[in-house]
C-alpha cells in the first residue's frame, strides 16, 4: 500500500493506494491526526510518497513520524529542470512551489497542449505550460483565507462571525461579513477572469483550464469549460516518483 502526500501550507492531503486504486483519503491538519486516521481505518501502508511546500525541517519531523508508524520506504518530489515533456520556466527551477510543478506537469500530460493551471489553496498559483510543454511561470497571490484573515488582523472594526461564501452573492454587502465575504469573492473571481483573458495573449486561443485546491469549488460555476480535478497534485507526484506499483 501506498500512501501519498501533498503537504500544503494550511492542510495536509493524503490518499491511500492499493495495486494503484485509491482505497481512502481526506486532508488533516497535522502528521498526529493522519497516524490516527489511518490507524482507525485500519490502514498499514509502507511507502510513503509525498510532495512538500513546507520547510524542510518541518517535513523531515513529518516523516520521520510516518515512518515511526510504519512506513519502510519514502520517495519525495524533488524540483527538476524538466519531466515528463515540461521544461520548468523558473529562472532557478529550485524556486518554483513544487505542488505548482507538478500541477503544471500533470495537467500538460493529461491534455498534451498548451494549459492553465489555477491551485486555490493557501495561496492563489497561476502557472501556464504553452502547447510545446514549455512552462512560462505564472502568479502566486493571497488566497481567500488570507485575504479574509488579514483584513482582519490589520483593522479594529473587522469582525464577524462565520464565512458564509457564496459564489454567486454579487450585491453589496449591507452588513461587515457580506462586505468583506463578497469582496474578497470578487477579488478572487476578477482575478480569475483577467487571468483567462491573459491566458489568450500566452497561450493562444486553445487551451485547457485545470482547476485545484482547497477553494476551487467557489469558482468552478464561472469556469464551465475548466476541468476540476481536486486529485491534480497526485498525478504530478505519480509522475515524478513512479513505483511499480502504479
Ligand atoms: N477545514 C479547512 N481547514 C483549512 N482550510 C480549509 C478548510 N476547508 C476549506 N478550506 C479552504 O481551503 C484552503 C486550503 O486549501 P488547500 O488546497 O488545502 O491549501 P494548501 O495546499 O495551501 O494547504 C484554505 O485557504 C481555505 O480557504
Ligand atoms: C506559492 C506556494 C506558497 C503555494 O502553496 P500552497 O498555497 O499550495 O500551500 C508554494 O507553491 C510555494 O511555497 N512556492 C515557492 C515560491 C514559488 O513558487 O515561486
Ligand atoms: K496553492
Amino acid at each position: 500500500m501506498i500512501l501519498e502526500l501533498d503537504c500544503g501550507n494550511s492542510l495536509i492531503k493524503w490518499r491511500v493506494l492499493s495495486t494503484g486504486e485509491r482505497v481512502a483519503g481526506g486532508s488533516v491538519a497535522d502528521v498526529e491526526l493522519l497516524v490516527v486516521v489511518l490507524q482507525e481505518a485500519e490502514l498499514q501502508p509502507t511507502v510513503l510518497r509525498l510532495v512538500s511546500v513546507r520547510a524542510d525541517a518541518e517535513t523531515r519531523l513529518l516523516i520521520e513520524r510516518l515512518q515511526q508508524a510504519g512506513i519502510e520506504r519514502v520517495l519525495r518530489a524533488e524540483p527538476a529542470l524538466s519531466l515528463a515533456g515540461v521544461a520548468n520556466g523558473y529562472a532557478d527551477h529550485t524556486q518554483l512551489g513544487l505542488d505548482r510543478w507538478l500541477t503544471a506537469v500533470a495537467g500538460y500530460v493529461d491534455c498534451g497542449k498548451a494549459c492553465l493551471v489555477l491551485d486555490l489553496g493557501t495561496a492563489v498559483t497561476v502557472d501556464y505550460v504553452a502547447a510545446d510543454g514549455r512552462h512560462l511561470g505564472g502568479f502566486i497571490a493571497p488566497g481567500l483565507q488570507l485575504m479574509r484573515s488579514q483584513l482582519k488582523l490589520h483593522t479594529r472594526r473587522i469582525r464577524y462571525q462565520g464565512s458564509e461564501m457564496v459564489p454567486t452573492a454579487h450585491a453589496p454587502g449591507d452588513n461587515t461579513r457580506d462586505a468583506v465575504e463578497r469582496g474578497c469573492m470578487q477579488m478572487l473571481q476578477g482575478f480569475v477572469f483577467y487571468l483567462m483573458s491573459e491566458g489568450r495573449r500566452y497561450l493562444g486561443e486553445d487551451f485547457v483550464v485545470y482547476l485545484t485546491g482547497g477553494d476551487a469549488e467557489l469558482v468552478a460555476p464561472l469556469l464551465p469549460e475548466a476541468v476540476f480535478d481536486a486529485d491534480l497534485v497526485f498525478a504530478g507526484l505519480a509522475l515524478a516518483c513512479p513505483i511499480k506499483e502504479d
